[in-house]
């Protein structure tokens, strides 16, 4: 069908547009080069761009389906009219970059994928209408979105995660009933971004931990002051913090916890530390690093608080610090935020435990410090970074994506990392216990890294559950259960994460049992159809590929099979996954080098 079918078509659709559509007739085309001659078209060279019917008292539902064939669509606004209805399905509509539909009366859920492959969508204007259900998570993996409205609706649930290298410049949510914390990788918008949900906390609005009584505000003064007298004003900064909600978790640069602030931390330690040293060296055994390997550079902490320092990443797990110690190693030290009940012994027994694994695909811990009401965790910084950022964060970097025979190389890697746990930690229910994309980081080679392994026994329980990606497996929502096949499920939607190119924390929602996760929707999707609609097309897949690419698909399902029952363990996965082969027919296995590894990538 011609432009003027398609349109006149949904033309039928509209109803109370009086005389004001007269112009859409059959004999007139909508388009005669530049030119419109139709009311509210927008025109290109003679093509239909845009269909702008605004503040016409329109009422109905649209036919959205009958616009899919305008091949020049790009935008779409039906603002201040009364139109009615569910959401209209507008993923048909690929090329589309604006949409705006605000002070309707469309109302219902938008279902979770409504969003899914309009990759060239930028803005998208909901407000005022009567939407209810969940924010649909199709939105946070918009690579080009820079505003989105939803606020007067009647969404409910927690905001989804937005990708941490989202756009958004224009971000509300404001008069919804949502609840729960704000993401870190929105709450760089302002406060009436997000007024009007009476259950929604974290920045910028009030945090979400109670507000804490006088008493125990003076006791908390006088700890801190105490505090400072010993270990200087960058522990007290720490304290703060830990005093503090949750507040920004990783990747994103939100605007609190910014450079100024690193800078600030390195200027107080400078100060710290000259006022400390010579004076008193009890105080200063407190300051002692202890250090897991002796074949490293030993260095202390005073020379760690000189160094200048910038925040990797600060979630409600722990925080992570880069920094370039003068004359020696980059380093990253991890705060832990969530281990207050683990005693002195236990710990330092614990990290002497890791400190011993070697393993080419492991990153082990370097040292540790403990005190009561303070953890961190040394290891050598990995110049390449996480698999998190090179699989989601690459366009915006600009570096080329990762194709099929690296990410072989990646997951064979994982699995091996992987299965050295379970050799060597025999006794831990789930020895890594929160295998995820940002906790692999990815040598220079790309041979993968695990980090943030075996820490679930420290870990306080309450607090674990949220933060820790095992209990986000079906045996836990379900049952409340941890298993030794519960890590093999992390591996499963770790592995379809990396084949997708999705991520899977964009396909859990919210409430025990309910969730959708990234193997059920890859489940949902026949087989026939994976390469176009599954594979992350960034991999390059070649025809004499996708046959091993499917097979690893298949692994992945198997591993995350919701019945633990019939989940395979791990020994079964590790060796489905080592005989998956780069090309389809290969005799050998290519990828299973060593070799350039335990090159420990520390940039001086
Ligand atoms: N040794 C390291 N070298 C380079 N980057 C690192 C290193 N350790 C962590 N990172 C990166 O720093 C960021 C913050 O890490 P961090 O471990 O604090 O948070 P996370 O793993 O994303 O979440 P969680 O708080 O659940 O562990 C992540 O992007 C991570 O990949």
């Amino acid at each position: 069908a011609s432009d003027l079918e398609l349109l006149l078509k949904m033309k039928e659709s509209l109803e109370n547009y009086g005389s004001s559509l007269d112009s859409w007739n059959s004999t007139t085309p909508p388009c005669t080069d530049g030119h419109a001659n139709w009311r509210g078209i927008l025109c290109y060279e003679g093509k239909v761009w845009g269909v702008k019917l605004e503040n016409m008292g329109l009422q109905g539902l649209i036919d959205i389906d009958s616009l899919k064939a305008l091949p020049y669509l790009r935008t779409l606004s039906f603002m201040n009219n009364s139109l009615e209805g569910p959401w209209p399905e507008i993923h048909n509509l690929v090329g589309l970059k604006s949409i705006y539909l605000s002070n309707n009366k469309f109302s219902g859920e938008i279902p979770y994928r409504a969003f899914e492959g309009l990759k060239w969508l930028k803005k998208v204007y909901l407000s005022n209408n009567q939407f209810s259900g969940y924010v649909p998570t199709s939105l946070t993996v918009l690579p080009r979105l820079i505003e989105l409205r939803l606020d007067g609706n009647e969404f409910t649930g927690a905001i989804p995660r937005f990708h941490p290298l989202n756009r958004l410049r224009l971000f509300n949510v404001a008069n919804n009933q949502l609840q729960g914390q704000i993401p870190s990788t929105v709450n760089r918008m302002p406060a009436s971004s997000f007024a009007g949900n009476e259950r929604l906390c974290g920045a910028p609005l009030e945090s979400c931990t109670s507000k804490p009584s006088t008493a125990s505000v003076v006791g908390a003064v006088v700890v801190v002051c105490l505090a400072v007298l010993v270990i200087g004003i960058v522990v007290l900064m720490i304290h703060k913090k830990q005093n503090g909600a949750c507040a920004a978790k990783l990747g994103n640069p939100p605007s609190s916890i910014g450079k100024g602030r690193l800078r600030d931390v390195g200027d107080e330690s400078r100060r710290s530390a000259g006022s400390m040293s010579s004076t008193d060296t009890r105080k200063a055994e407190h300051l002692r690093l202890s250090f897991l390997r002796d074949d490293r550079e030993m260095f202390d902490l005073q020379e760690l608080l000189r160094a200048s320092a910038e925040i990797l990443g600060s979630g409600c797990f722990s925080s992570s610090y880069k920094a370039a110690l003068v004359n020696g190693p980059t380093i990253v030290v991890k705060r832990f935020k969530q281990m207050n009940n683990v005693g002195k012994e236990e710990f330092q027994e614990h990290m002497r435990r890791l400190g011993r694994l070697s393993h080419p695909n492991l990153l082990p811990p370097v040292a540790y410090y403990y005190r009561r009401e303070e953890k961190l965790v040394v290891t050598d910084y990995v110049r390449n970074g996480s698999l998190a950022v090179r699989l989601h964060g690459h366009q915006s970097l600009g570096e080329p994506s990762l194709e099929w025979p690296i990410r072989l190389k990646i997951v064979k890697g994982i699995a091996k990392g992987l299965e050295y746990l379970y050799r060597d930690m025999p006794s831990l229910i789930a020895p890594h216990g929160n295998l995820k994309s940002s906790n692999v980081l990815l040598s220079e080679s790309f041979e993968p890294l695990l980090t943030d392994y075996g820490l679930v026994p420290m870990i306080n329980q309450e607090l674990a559950q949220d933060i820790m990606v095992i209990y986000k497996s079906p045996e836990y929502l379900q049952q409340g259960r941890i298993t030794k096949k519960t890590d093999v499920w992390c591996l499963g939607i770790l592995i379809l994460e990396i084949l997708t190119g999705k991520f899977p924390a964009n396909f859990l929602q919210k409430g025990k049992g309910s969730e959708v996760s990234l193997a059920s929707w890859v489940d949902s999707v026949v087989p026939e159809e994976w390469t176009n609609a599954v594979f992350d097309q960034e991999m390059g897949t070649t025809k004499n590929s996708e046959g091993e690419m499917e097979k690893l698909l298949k692994i992945a399902l198997n591993c995350c099979e919701a019945d633990v029952d019939k989940r395979w363990d791990l020994k079964e996965a590790v060796e489905k996954i080592l005989e998956v082969k780069e090309r389809d027919g290969d005799q050998e296995i290519f990828l299973t080098s060593y070799a350039s590894d335990a090159e420990l990538i520390s940039s001086t």
